[in-house]
This record gives structure tokens, sequence and C-alpha cells, in this order.
């Protein structure tokens, strides 16, 4: 098994020049592209469904637990982004610790979670855009709003199917273009829309705070039916799980490691910050929102903001919350595209996939063929697939990928004790432990067809891997 030493990747990190990726990152820009990746398609539409469905008020709880579970995986995150601050994130961490194939299961790995991540939030986007029209009257067609899998009731009664969901393609071709001129610039169009969106959120929770009747918080946990899951201790888990989605993302930030002004002290700072100002955000959105209606109203509804906005006589916050929502979801996509064309761009580096994919390009510096061939690649994704699909596509991905980091940090503990690390994941071996355990039961939870589609996409990983990047590996050369 082919590994990858510490010392070779910190050499690589150490190098700055034409051909490497420019420093620019502070820990201010690395918590805000942490945040600018959680807050999207999820707490303002998966926060209803799991009050109404799983934890009533006590969402408020479930958003606790999914953020132990997550913090976690963070923590180990962190004590490896610090260590190791190149690009690739738990592609380079597998390479150091588990070797080269793992390294690549895992890499590929990533590519799938960014990739139909960036396409779920696309979509979701899609059908904000939708609402925001017809506000004003507009209706687009559905035959280009939906994919070929899914179909519409006209007004007339007929039935139409899709054949292209359009306005996803078209975001995910305008945020490819924004990229690709370079991170500085991205950096700044992050920031500001992510204070757009902290503001929303923080709108919706200082108006909507007079509004809550306190009724509704009676009871605080509903009595559970007798079903595992429906209401009760239980359904504070089950919800966890439906709400884990909203929290994921934070990972991101380790794949801008090799972009990090002074990743040692500010990878930790931007994984973890992300994560702890956004559990804050969440529960008191998640109050507010079970404050201001009661949870069995936002039964089967993906917008559930809009109706707890109907308590109030703001009825235009809800239009203003739909628009910030649409450049909201914008940085989801920007963070996945930029994180994904970080590993891809170490993948390259090493051989393991063609390398006109590392080259940056002369003036912006960014790897912008790996950004085109992976704009096409989402583009279909958004295009022609359905969301529940790439949604829970992206969960198991990503816990999978949280599960690889969890058993590297344990690895890399016994193999190279005496590394210096400058942030530590606290009670080793607990916390990995239970990171991988936490991970496991949620992706236990996760359907069938999702598992089969998973494991189809790490089989023909496995075919590039055995018949291209095995033998082209640079390490490989070098040894
Ligand atoms: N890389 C990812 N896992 N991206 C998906 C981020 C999902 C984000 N938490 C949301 O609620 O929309």
């Amino acid at each position: 098994m082919r590994i990858k030493s510490l010392d070779l990747l910190r050499q690589e990190a150490a190098v700055n020049d034409a051909t490497t990726l420019k420093r620019s990152l502070g820990a201010f820009n690395l918590v805000a592209i942490g945040i600018g990746v959680i807050i999207g398609a999820g707490l303002f539409s998966l926060t209803g469904i799991a009050a109404a469905n799983h934890a009533g008020p006590a969402v408020t709880l479930s958003f606790v637990v999914a953020a132990v579970g997550c913090a976690f995986s963070a923590l180990c995150y962190a004590e490896f982004a610090a260590m190791v601050p190149v690009s690739g994130s738990a592609y380079t961490y597998a390479y150091a610790t588990l070797g080269e194939l793992f390294a690549w299961i895992i890499g590929w790995d990533l590519v799938l979670e960014y990739s139909v991540g960036a396409a779920t939030v696309a979509i979701s986007w899609s059908q904000y855009l939708n609402r925001f029209l017809s506000y004003y009257g507009l209706h687009l067609p559905p035959q280009i709003m939906l994919s070929p899998f899914e179909t519409a009731t006209g007004t007339d009664g007929s039935i139409v199917s899709g054949y292209i969901n359009l306005p996803a393609v078209l975001i995910v071709v305008v945020v490819t273009s924004v990229i690709i001129r370079g991170t500085s610039g991205s950096a700044l169009f992050n920031a500001i829309v992510v204070a757009l969106k902290v503001l929303v959120v923080l709108v919706f929770i200082a108006l909507g705070w007079q509004y809550i009747d306190p009724a509704n918080y009676q009871p605080y946990i509903p009595a559970n039916t007798g079903v595992f899951g429906e209401y009760g201790w239980s359904g504070v888990l089950r919800g966890a799980g439906v709400v884990f989605f909203v929290f994921i993302g934070f990972d991101i930030v380790a794949t801008m490691a090799q972009e990090a002004k002074n990743p040692q002290r500010d990878m930790p700072i931007g994984i973890l910050g992300s994560l702890v100002v956004c559990t804050v955000l969440f529960v008191l959105f998640g109050y507010v929102m079970t404050g201001m209606a009661n949870y069995t109203e936002f039964k089967d509804s993906a917008a559930p903001v809009a109706i707890a906005i109907e308590k109030t006589p703001y009825r235009w916050l809800g239009q203003l919350i739909i628009g910030a929502i649409l450049i909201g979801y914008t940085s989801v996509i920007l963070v996945d595209l930029l994180g994904q064309s970080r590993v891809f761009f170490s993948m390259s580096r090493d051989g393991l996939l063609p390398r006109t994919f590392s080259e940056v390009h002369p003036r912006f510096r960014t790897p912008w063929k790996a950004n085109v061939l992976l704009c096409v690649f989402i583009g279909l994704f958004a295009g022609f697939v359905p969301i529940r699909v790439v949604g829970e596509m992206t969960s198991i991905g990503t816990l999978l990928a949280f599960v690889m980091v969890c058993l590297g940090i344990l690895i890399l503990r016994k193999k190279q004790p005496d590394a210096p690390r400058s942030f530590r994941t606290p009670w080793v071996p607990v916390v990995p432990i239970l990171g991988i355990i936490t991970c496991l039961i949620m992706m236990i939870s996760l359907p069938g067809d999702t598992w089969l589609r998973l494991v189809a996409w790490l089989a023909i990983g496995l075919v590039i891997y055995f018949a291209y990047g095995r033998k082209r590996s640079k390490l490989r050369s070098t040894q």
C-alpha cells in the first residue's frame, strides 16, 4: 500500500509559485466559507419537516443532537486540516494514513458529495425561483423546471412531465464562471452573501420572537405515538437524522487549507467556528419557527418559513426572505464547486487523474479546466435528477467521508504519535470512535437505493483507478 509521508505533504504545502494556488484566506474568510455552505436548502425546508413529522417544538433538541454528532467529525477534521495544510481535505489525509487506494476512494467520494450537494441546492434554488416569480404573476413552463422523472399538473388538469431543470443548470454555469476568475474574488462575493444570509436568519428570529404563542410549545416534546421516531425522545433522534443535512458543509473548509494564510491556527477556527455559529442560529431559528406556528401546520410543506410568516403582519417579509434565499443559495453552490475543484486538483497533481486538471490559469491562478469539467457533470445532475435522489446521495457521501476522517485520526495517532499537531482532537480515541458510530447509524437509516448508488459510484471509481491512476501515480514513480 503506497502511503504519502507527512514530510512530503508538508514540502508540497510549502511551495508557493505560479503553479500553486494563492494563499489568500484568513480566519474570518474561512468561517464565512463554512457558514456559506452550511446555511442553505436544508434550513429553509427540513426544519419544518423534522418538527412536523418527528420532534415537534423539540426540533431545537434535534438540532443540538445533530450538532454534537457533527462536532465529533469536525474535531477530527480540524486536527488533520491544521496538520496537513495542503488542499484536498479527507483525500489527502487518507493518502497519509490509509494509503493510495483508500485515498482514491475517499477523493472519488468527495467528488460525489460536492457534485450532488451542489446539484441539490441548485434544484431547490430553481423551486424557490418559481415561487419568487409567481409573486409577480410569472410562470415558467414546467417542462423546463423539472427533471424528466418528475411531473406537474397543469392548470387545466393535464399532467406534464419535465425535460430538464433549466434554471438549476444555469445557476451552476453562472457560479462556475465566478470561481474561475479567482479565489479572493469568490471569497469577497461569498462574504457579502453570507452576511445577507445571516442577516435574514437574524431578522426572522428577532421579528418572529414577538409573535411566539407559548401555547405552541405545549407540550414541548409531544408524546410518542407508539411508533419509533414519531415524537417523544425517539422523535428527537429521528429529527436529528433529518436535520443532519442542514449542518453538513463545514467539512468543505478543510479543502481550502492550501489557500489559508495561516492554516495551523485558522483551519480549526474555520471548521469549528462555522459549526458553532450555525448551531446557535439553528436552535434559535427552530425555536422561533415552532413558536410562531404549531408544528402540525408544517406538515408536507417545503417552505415552512412562509407558513410562520403568515402569522405576522409582515407579509412583505416573506418575499424578502425568498429573495435572500435565492441569493444565499448561490454561496452554497459556490463553495461546493470551489471545494470540489480543489480535491480534483490534488488528485490530478498526484497523478491519479489526468494532469490537465491541475494546471492553473496563468492569470487567475485557479484550476479552471477542472472547474469546467465539473460544471458539466454537476449540470447533468441538476438538470436531470430529482431532488430527493441527489439530497440523499449527498448525505451518504458526506457520512462516508466523515467515517474515513475519524478513522484516519485514530490511525495517525497510533502511527505517528509525535508528529507536530497545532490542534489536537480531544479525548482520542473516544471522540473519533463516537464520530464513526454516529455516522454509521445515520448511514444505515438511509434507503437502500441510495446505498446502491453509492456502491455504483465507488465501483466506477475503482475501475478508473486500476485502469489509470494506479500506473500513473506520481508517488509510484518516486518510490
Ligand atoms: N458539500 C455538501 N455536503 N454540500 C451540501 C450542503 C448542504 C447545506 N447544509 C444545506 O442545507 O443546503
